[in-house]
């Protein structure tokens, strides 16, 4: 069974890396993620100033997932970049640079620069962070959406991605997949972030369990596992010619499995390997190769993208 992936000029030996956000905000932890079976890493969305983000508690998983409302806590760009500079790209791991400005202008700034570095590493700009108190998440403007990614596009040159939100309505689907193929330029989405100002209670306590936002927080896990297929396989319909990295509910290598089928190209993990550790990667790649092999597929083209209807 051959797991491997190529992409963007890019050649993964298997499609499984973490989610921007988990076990990536430290060079200790990127380290962790990329010494891992983890086939590429992505750095903690950042800001051009480092954040220490929101007051905690800020995360808590449940049975059925996660909450988190971490208010982008970070190093700072400068720090990533500096990361960029000293990786190993040639041990063949591919590098994501996830951006995530509190303004158009931050993300402008940031891109800029990292077009001037002329690094191997690529971008994938956050359109989707839920946890900013009074900030509306972008990706659900699409008017503003058209006018970052135009404003983007013409700073930054190179390949890039981005990370959605989840949508839930088909017009939606129709009207983000409009922007985001007026740019030749932009490669791959990222879907989804976490379903955005969920409310987990603690029955016990009576309480909410984090302390950002009286308790909103996004939603990970099991929780999104429907709503992130639903946005990979919409999106892999809605955007011929570039890629869809799946993101939400991946616990093992059948939900892996669910998202290549729905067209992922690439997988992340995100609240499974912040409550396992990068032991993770290892696991759900055995789990997907062994699910392969009772199927009798080769490798992920023999199925990805090929899911059925009725
Ligand atoms: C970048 C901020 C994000 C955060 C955060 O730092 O609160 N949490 C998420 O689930 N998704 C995000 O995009």
């Amino acid at each position: 069974v051959d797991l491997s992936v190529s992409w963007l000029g890019l050649a993964m030996a298997n499609p499984l890396y973490n989610a921007s956000g988990v076990m990536c905000r430290s060079v200790a932890e990127l380290e962790q993620v990329r010494t891992s079976a983890a086939a590429a890493v992505i750095t903690k969305s950042c800001t051009p100033q480092p954040r220490t983000g929101n007051p905690e508690p800020r995360y808590c998983a449940t049975a059925l997932g996660s909450i988190n409302s971490m208010g982008l806590p970070n190093a700072g760009y400068p720090y990533y970049l500096d990361y960029a500079r000293s990786y190993p790209y040639a041990a063949g791991k591919p590098l994501f640079l996830s951006l995530s400005g509190m303004t158009l202008q931050e993300n402008l700034d940031m891109l800029s620069d990292l077009a001037a570095a002329q690094l191997p590493c690529l971008p994938e700009v956050n359109l989707s962070c839920p946890n900013l108190p009074g900030k509306p998440q972008l990706g659900y403007d699409f008017q503003a959406c058209h006018e970052a990614l135009t404003q983007m596009a013409r700073v930054y040159h190179g390949p890039f991605g981005v990370k959605l939100p989840p949508y839930f309505d088909p017009v939606h689907f129709a009207r983000m997949a409009a922007v985001l193929n007026a740019f030749p330029a932009l490669r791959f989405v990222t879907c989804i972030n976490s379903i955005g100002n969920g409310l987990v209670i603690d029955v016990d306590r009576e309480s909410v369990v984090i302390k950002p936002k009286d308790g909103l927080g996004g939603l990970g896990g099991s929780y999104v596992l429907p709503t992130a297929l639903a946005n990979v396989r919409e999106f892999y319909r809605l955007l011929p010619g570039k890629h869809v990295v799946g993101c939400g509910g991946i616990n093992s290598g059948r939900e892996a499995f669910m998202h290549i089928l729905a067209g992922a190209t690439a997988v992340q993990i995100g609240t499974c390997l912040y409550e396992e550790g990068e032991g993770a990667f290892a696991r759900i790649l055995d789990e997907l190769r062994a699910l392969m092999a009772h199927k009798g597929y080769q490798r992920l083209d023999d199925f990805r993208g090929k899911l059925k209807t009725l």
